[in-house]
């Protein structure tokens, strides 16, 4: 059989990699603001930080001009003191059948934002969906986060009943400065998620300017996270958006290196454009999870029982010889643990990749693999890592999964930056217990793809431009 593990070709030192060491001297961290580079590509972010620009000037980087969105940041009490400020925030939280929040990941992350509106006397409007209702639903109402809200901000915030109307601009003419009003989830309107202007112009017309932190929902072009800006100025980012874009954006495009991609998961369809758009960005690509039997088979060895996508064995071919093309390290694991039926208790052996039996599926990588993955991440500078290496869910199926998370919290406490996207793969994290250690878990699953993949974010493309903050 072939060799499984297809090593494609190895990237020769290039002059990122050389000036990698330059840039960590420096102690280059993400611009403050979000920075776009105005190149031929304006989705790629450019980190402005002045030592970066030291940095950048001593190793002659070509000249990029870059234009920061404005942040929640820029205003300041003169800004903010006594005005209504719409903030649209992701309190999309999973709820159980109590209506208990069973992770306020969400939640937490959308606090520096507001607590910072709130420390300069403004009045919070803090609008959010849950879940995906068609129409006035109860259970997804956004009450059961109240008390939650109102403990992590150490303020009793209020909540009225609906979105727009009569009643909410009551509540809103009552806020003291100071003050929040959570509305009611505004995907009970139909009218949001078909972005539909007059319902934007009213949500806008309860507030002064607008904070868009919804980072998870910034790839929606709705109403409250894109119709709005129409309507309210300034419209700026909050901390959390741009705590993600510096991470996600900046740290993608512009890396320290070598840069490894991880990318796991079951659907190769899902993530076709996040392997292709890694390709022309990093330097290793490791690739585990139930899309490598694509590849395997696109590689003419037999996968049993093992998850396939028939359609996509050309493309996964293809992506192989592209790799090769761009010099790309293209790990695929070795050795994979197989089952006999997909469930916790299966029985279970490690085989060579190239020897799963008729009857077997593969449902996590094997030690092998593991090893190989875990010294190819050893040589890296940024990790980015989005799907998880197996069945996780299965305890007999989750140890690739763990060994990659714990390898990822080594390497983050010795420097590297270490992303994780993607709802999976941040499960997978928070189980091993190694969440904190990271240098970012995104609250974003499709948005942080698709932020990946090079597409435009529409709730990030609608915020008012900063100023020119400099060339690199
Ligand atoms: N070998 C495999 N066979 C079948 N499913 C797998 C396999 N490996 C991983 N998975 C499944 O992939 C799912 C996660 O995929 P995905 O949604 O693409 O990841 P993420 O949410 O991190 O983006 C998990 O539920 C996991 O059980
Ligand atoms: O949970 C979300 O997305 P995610 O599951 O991709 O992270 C966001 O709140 C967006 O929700 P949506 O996919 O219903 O628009």
């Amino acid at each position: 059989a072939a060799p499984p593990a297809a090593i494609v070709a190895r990237r020769a030192a290039s002059a990122s990699v050389a000036a990698a060491p330059l840039r960590r001297a420096a102690g280059c961290q993400p611009a403050r603001s979000l920075a776009f580079a105005a190149g031929a590509d304006p989705r790629l972010a450019v980190h402005v930080a002045s030592r970066c620009r030291a940095a950048s000037a001593a190793r002659g980087t070509r000249a990029v001009a870059t234009m920061a969105k404005k942040s929640v940041g820029d205003l300041t009490a003169a800004d903010l003191e006594g005005k209504r400020v719409l903030v649209r925030a992701d309190l999309n939280v999973p709820l159980d059948d109590n209506q208990n929040i069973t992770d306020d990941t969400r939640i937490r992350a959308a606090i520096p934002t507001i607590k910072y509106l709130l420390s300069n006397g403004a009045k919070v409007i803090l609008t959010s969906h849950l879940g995906r209702p068609k129409g006035v639903t109860p259970k997804f109402s956004l009450a059961p986060l109240v008390p939650r809200l109102s403990e992590l901000l150490g303020i009793e915030v209020k909540k009225a009943e609906d979105v727009i109307g009569p009643e909410v601009e009551k509540l809103v003419a009552d806020l003291a400065n100071g003050a929040v009003l959570l509305l009611e989830n505004v995907r009970f309107y139909k009218e949001e998620e078909k972005n539909d202007p007059e319902f934007a112009k009213k949500l806008a017309s309860l507030a002064d300017l607008f904070v868009n932190d919804a980072f998870g929902t910034a790839h929606r072009a709705h109403a409250s996270t894109e119709g709005v800006t129409k309507f309210l100025k300034p419209s700026v980012a909050g901390f959390l958006l741009q705590k993600e874009l510096d991470y996600l954006d900046g740290a993608v495009s512009n890396p320290k290196r070598p840069f490894a991609a991880i990318v796991g998961g079951s659907k190769v369809s899902s993530k076709i454009g996040v392997i292709e758009s890694l390709l022309e960005k990093c330097d290793i690509l490791l690739l585990g999870g139930g899309m490598i039997f694509t590849f395997y088979k696109a590689q003419g060895l037999s996968v049993g029982s093992s998850l396939v996508e028939e359609d996509k064995l050309e493309l996964a071919t293809s992506l192989l010889a592209k790799a090769k093309a761009k010099g790309v390290s293209l790990l695929l694991p070795s050795d994979v643990i197989i089952a006999d039926k997909f469930a916790p208790d299966a029985n279970s052996q490690t085989v060579p990749a190239s020897a799963i039996p008729d009857g077997w599926m593969g449902l996590d990588i094997g030690p092998d693999s593991v090893k190989t993955f875990n010294d190819a991440l050893d040589t890296t500078q940024t990790i980015i890592w989005n799907g998880p290496m197996g069945v996780f869910e299965f305890d007999k199926f989750a140890v690739g999964t763990e060994s990659i998370a714990k390898k990822l919290a080594e390497l983050s406490k010795k420097g590297v930056t270490t992303i994780i996207g993607g709802g999976d793969s941040v499960a997978a994290v928070e189980k091993v217990g190694v969440a904190d250690v990271m240098s970012h878990i995104s609250t974003g699953g499709g948005a942080s793809l698709e932020l990946l993949e090079g597409k435009e974010l529409p709730g990030v493309v609608a915020l008012d431009e900063g100023v020119m903050t400099s060339k690199l």
